[in-house]
């Protein structure tokens, strides 16, 4: 791994041992006088630094999800419902398919309103309130706004958030709606919706609460600590890498961070921090890019369109952020086809885990550098799944097995599911497994061919 970058000294702006310094220019604020978003002098992205970072026995006897690790935030605790905490699952049918060492599936969707932008928030909406503001806005692909619209009427503040018409998944739209966010939906994409949001910000209209807050990091950057902690106590070790899907690229800066702050106090080496691996549908992959050409800045996608709403940007805000750690940590990053996200997201669902299309990416991600021999067979991996199935229910319905009409009559439902017709879906599914490996099809084929044969003999 490169150096990692861990200089910092305490400013005199520092307030109880937090500030914001500019990660461009290195300049330093006070956190809480002002809203800022972005480096006054030279408008680059701004990090929360402390003067004093823990290490695990800090974290001993601290309950459970974000506030755990409140020693490594702005705060002892905020606006919760709770959030963190989520399962870091095995997959042991997955884990051998794909041919790594140790899989699990850090699943976020598991969060209150269904994904891990609720880390954010948490800590976004206590320091909304700290700076004294009273309208909350993001632009959004579904997943922000549905949190950004909970914890807001959590902190009973109003919450503003504004969507790419069209674009966005039903469930995500439901929840924004029920927790009585005002929904802008706005004739762009997601790109446009937070250049707007931005100017409205800038004219002090609202609090902006999209991943360029940098206090919506701090609470994703738990997500690592999480990983972190359960991989050791599971496996003694800790993780060699993490796969994840990558839209705004703030967990992606998140994790970073997190391990950087890890290094720092002591708690991990810099050889034991896992290699972050994102992953972009090729529909919009801006980061994909920039690793690729070994560029430090993501150019603009104008057009973007993939399955995965939650990754459907085209100009990754935390790039600047997020492109060191995914080089300094000595990962990669990759893109993958919609169908391959949709193959994944049922390879995932049947171990029991239900994801979003873009959480499933990390899990294609997964499969295709391994197959391309970029992932070794011995690595113990860690795959981010950041949505709830529930989130985009059309998806879902898209991917899964179609329902059956039948008869209002046991004997003809018995007759129905012992049919050719059930025999041919057997067959399509294992054809459409298929569809992602060279050798699968001929075996499918033949043990479809012999199942139908059977089937159709002991029927005469
Ligand atoms: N996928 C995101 C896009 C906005 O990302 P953010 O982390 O900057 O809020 C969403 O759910 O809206």
């Amino acid at each position: 791994m490169a150096d990692l970058q861990l200089t910092d000294h305490v400013p005199r702006e520092a307030d109880d041992g937090v500030w914001l310094a500019c990660i461009e220019c290195g300049e330093s604020f006070a956190p809480f006088d002002t809203v800022r978003y972005t480096c006054d002098d030279c408008d680059g992205l701004l990090e929360v630094r402390y003067a004093d970072l823990p290490t695990w026995e800090d974290f001993e006897d601290e309950g459970r999800g974000v506030w755990r690790y409140h020693e490594t935030l702005p705060f002892e605790e905020g606006v919760t419902l709770p959030e963190g905490d989520t399962q870091l699952h095995t997959a042991p049918r997955l884990r051998d398919d794909i041919g790594v060492a140790n899989l699990r599936i850090k699943h976020e969707g598991m969060n209150p309103t269904g994904s891990f932008k609720d880390r954010g928030m948490t800590v976004g909406v206590r320091v909304a309130q700290e700076v004294g503001v009273d309208r909350l806005a993001c632009a959004s692909t579904g997943n922000t706004s549905a949190a950004l619209a909970a914890y807001g009427a959590r902190a009973g503040l109003e919450t503003l958030v504004l969507l790419p018409a069209g674009k966005v998944a039903a469930g995500k739209i439901a929840q924004a709606a029920l927790h009585d966010a005002r929904i802008l939906e706005v004739d762009g994409n997601f790109d446009q919706c937070l250049d707007i949001v931005q100017d409205l910000a800038a004219r002090g209209e609202v609090y902006l609460l999209n991943s360029l807050n940098p206090f919506r990091l701090e609470g994703q950057k738990t997500i690592g600590l999480e990983i972190m902690e359960e991989h050791y106590a599971d496996h003694g070790e800790y993780p060699d890498r993490i796969v994840l899907p990558v839209g705004n690229a703030g967990n992606t800066a998140a994790l970073y961070k997190c391990f950087r702050e890890l290094v720092k106090a002591g708690a991990i080496t810099e050889d034991q921090v896992p290699k972050l691996t994102g992953v972009q549908a090729e529909g919009a992959a801006p980061m994909v890019e920039a690793i690729q050409e070994g560029n430090d800045e993501t150019r603009r996608w104008d057009e973007v369109e993939t399955i995965a709403t939650a990754i459907r940007i085209g100009n990754p805000v935390n790039a600047p952020k997020a492109l060191p750690g995914i080089r300094e940590t000595g990962g990669t990053a990759v893109a993958v086809s919609d169908e391959q996200i949709t193959a994944a997201q049922r390879d995932v669902a049947r171990q029991g885990i239900g994801v979003e299309p873009a959480s499933a990416a990390s899990v294609a991600g997964l499969r295709k550098l391994r197959r391309q021999g970029e992932i070794d067979a011995d690595e113990s991996v860690v795959c981010l799944t950041t949505g709830h199935l529930l989130k985009d229910p059309d998806a879902a319905a898209e991917a899964g097995r179609k329902p059956e009409p039948v008869p209002n009559d046991t004997d003809a439902i018995l007759e129905h599911i012992d049919d050719r017709s059930s025999v041919v879906e057997t067959v399509r599914r294992q054809a459409s497994k298929a569809a992602d490996s060279p050798l699968i099809p001929l075996v499918a084929g033949g043990l479809g061919a012999a199942y139908l044969y059977r089937k159709l003999r002991s029927k005469k």
